[in-house]
């Protein structure tokens, strides 16, 4: 084990890195492949070296073979098949160790696929937890291409180099056995290729620095490529055709697609340039060894089995330097991966205990302060921040883009938490509050619905695995999604795929509150949910979910100033502050606030 342990020194891993636990987790797979490997080429050895005895059997008499300048071992060998059968015994022996060998080398493969295969579906599960479980503001600071990278490209690599490393232990396993026949049919001769190939490694570790350094580059352009890509194909897909920007985004993007050209193409410019003049130095350690055999008077059977194992050797050595390159190249991916796994530094999720069910008093926030811990130079974005969320009533969030609204619903989600004061829910501080039985409680409907790939009722029952068919159509019926949902070709049943392409901004917010409303929420939250629906459907929806046989807290989050009139209290908010509380139609400061929305984006 502390053997194995030591080659793990090889793989670029961070000690004690979460990646590190999961590859030192496969350390017993090490020796496994390490003796599958050692009997493989030991076999394959054994068998070349079965040629000196064979050629000696063939070149010359029998009786003479005692007097080769060969090994004495293989001279017993050669003399006990000159009494016996002979050469026939002597090929059925190799044929039969190539033959062994060809199977343990199959065997060897298929597990070192399995290990593997299974570290790489280990890694890759591991990122999906760390992405699910991370605390929200992780996603608010960190790059979308990168997490995207890092899940579809460098989870794959670092799995790669799982594979990398176990061949380079049947390489390295394979190489000893090799050198030690080598030795022993002629010492001469494998002093003379050792120096060589020691020469040669040195080169190849020059190459290998440098290659690393080319592998970072082309990660980097890979990134900003990637974050390019999701622009055009997603963020900006809409506004680029209406401005008509195809032709300057297709350049940049070909920019970007050329850097990651030029960054690859160093990299396996580099590769293919050192495999070149290694293989030319080969040919010339080659030409060396012929020359001192015939030097030093080395017999042809030898010369030749000395050869043949240094040709299969060869495979192995050219794989355990390119296994170093790799491993080397693949550095960066492993950074990446281990980056993310890592839970240090990383905003951890809510932790609270308390199961509260239902909200009987309200939500009370108490000078409640935020500043984005990534953008601590912006300063805070709600200060002092004080209101009251009632129960079985509507609560409107009124004020200018950049208040604060989005801030306060991702607090009352705990998806972020107060930097100062207090959030409570009937009493009770939220963070004390257990996330999962909290969230449940919560119906979430957004501008943006965030559709799964699914039938319509799934998506109704996205996060309410209890919902029946019974309680997904009154939440239709409730959000008036009934209506359109019954003219689709399969109804509930209509596949209608994760982005929801065919169907309009206004239903798919409809399916957004039927899927908030399905759980039957004590904080029912629409933030700015219905600003695709026309007003006529709008009011009515929210006339219905006014209904008192379905009580809830209702927080809304919109411009318009005819929902907050179907809400009994309003909070208006400027730059983070709290400006007035109270019913809509009293606010002073609303009919400023819609004033100013109106007459800076022309609607009324
Ligand atoms: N992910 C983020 N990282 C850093 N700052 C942010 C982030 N999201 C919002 N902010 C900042 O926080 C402040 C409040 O933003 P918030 O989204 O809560 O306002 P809002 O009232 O919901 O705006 P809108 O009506 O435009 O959605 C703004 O100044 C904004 O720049």
């Amino acid at each position: 084990m502390f053997i194995c342990r030591g080659l793990l020194a090889w793989f670029p891993v961070r000690r004690e890195s979460p990646l590190f636990v999961i590859i030192r987790s496969y350390i017993w797979a090490v020796p496994i492949v390490g003796i599958l490997g050692f009997v493989a080429s030991g076999l394959e050895g054994l068998g070349i070296s079965l040629l000196i005895p064979l050629l000696s059997l063939l070149l010359t008499d029998p009786a003479s073979v005692s007097v080769l300048p060969i090994p004495s071992f293989l001279t017993q060998i050669s003399l006990f098949f000159a009494a016996k059968p002979g050469l026939p015994a002597v090929a059925t022996i190799i044929f039969l160790m190539v033959l062994v060998k060809a199977i343990v080398q199959a065997i060897n493969g298929i597990f070192v696929a399995w290990v593997d295969s299974s570290a790489g579906h280990e890694i890759r599960c591991r990122l999906a937890h760390r992405l699910l479980v991370v605390g929200y503001p992780f996603f608010l600071a960190e790059d979308p291409a990168r997490l995207i990278g890092v899940i579809s490209t460098e989870a794959w690599k670092a799995s790669e180099a799982v594979r990398v490393f176990f061949s380079m232990i049947t390489a390295i396993g394979a190489t000893i056995v090799f050198s030690v026949l080598l030795c022993i049919v002629s010492w001469k001769l494998f002093l003379l290729t050792m120096a060589g190939v020691v020469l040669i490694r040195a080169l190849q570790s020059r190459f290998i620095l440098h290659a690393k350094t080319l592998s970072e580059r082309a990660t980097t352009a890979n990134h900003d490529l990637g974050d390019r890509m999701r622009l055009i194909g997603f963020d900006i897909s809409r506004a680029l055709r209406v401005f008509g920007q195809e032709h300057r985004e297709q350049q940049r993007f070909e920019r970007g697609s050329g850097e990651v050209r030029k960054a690859l193409m160093s990299v396996e410019r580099l590769a293919v340039l050192m495999d070149a003049l290694v293989e030319v130095l080969h040919a010339a350690l080659f030409i060396g060894i012929l020359l001192s055999a015939y030097l030093t008077g080395v017999s042809v059977p030898v010369l030749i089995a000395f050869l043949t194992l240094l040709y299969r050797m060869q495979p192995y050595v050219r794989s355990l330097s390119q296994a170093r390159l790799q491993l080397a190249a693949s550095q960066t991916s492993i950074q990446e991966v281990e980056w993310l796994l890592d839970p240090t530094g990383k905003p951890m999720p809510p932790s609270g205990e308390i199961c509260h069910e239902g909200i009987t008093q309200g939500i009370t926030f108490k000078k409640v302060g935020f500043t984005y811990a990534h953008r601590p130079e912006a300063g805070s974005v709600l200060s002092e921040v004080s209101f009251t969320i009632r129960p079985n009533a509507a609560t409107a969030l009124i004020g200018r883009s950049g208040s604060g609204k989005s801030t306060i619903v991702n607090m009352l989600c705990q998806l972020l938490q107060p930097t100062s004061g207090s959030i409570e829910v009937d009493g009770i501080d939220l963070s004390r509050i257990d996330p999962v039985s909290w969230r449940r409680q919560i119906g979430l409907a957004g501008q943006d619905v965030e559709l799964i790939d699914g039938t319509v009722a799934e998506n109704i029952a996205y996060g309410f695995p209890d919902a029946t068919m019974v309680k997904i159509r009154q939440a239709a019926q409730l959000s008036d999604a009934e209506s359109f949902i019954s003219r689709l070709p399969s109804g509930y049943e209509t596949e209608i795929g994760d982005r929801g392409l065919g169907l309009s901004g206004g239903q798919r917010q409809r399916i957004g509150i039927a899927r908030a409303l399905v759980r039957r929420p004590s904080l029912l939250i629409l933030d700015e949910a219905t600003n695709s629906i026309d007003a006529l459907s709008e009011n009515a929806i929210l006339a219905l979910l006014r209904q008192p046989k379905w009580p809830m807290a209702i927080v809304v989050v919109s411009h318009n100033l005819d929902t907050l009139r179907n809400c009994e209290y309003g909070v208006v908010l400027a730059e983070g502050r709290v400006v007035e509380v109270g019913p809509p139609a009293e606010l002073r400061s609303v009919h400023h606030f819609v004033a100013g929305i109106a007459g800076s984006a022309g609607v009324g």
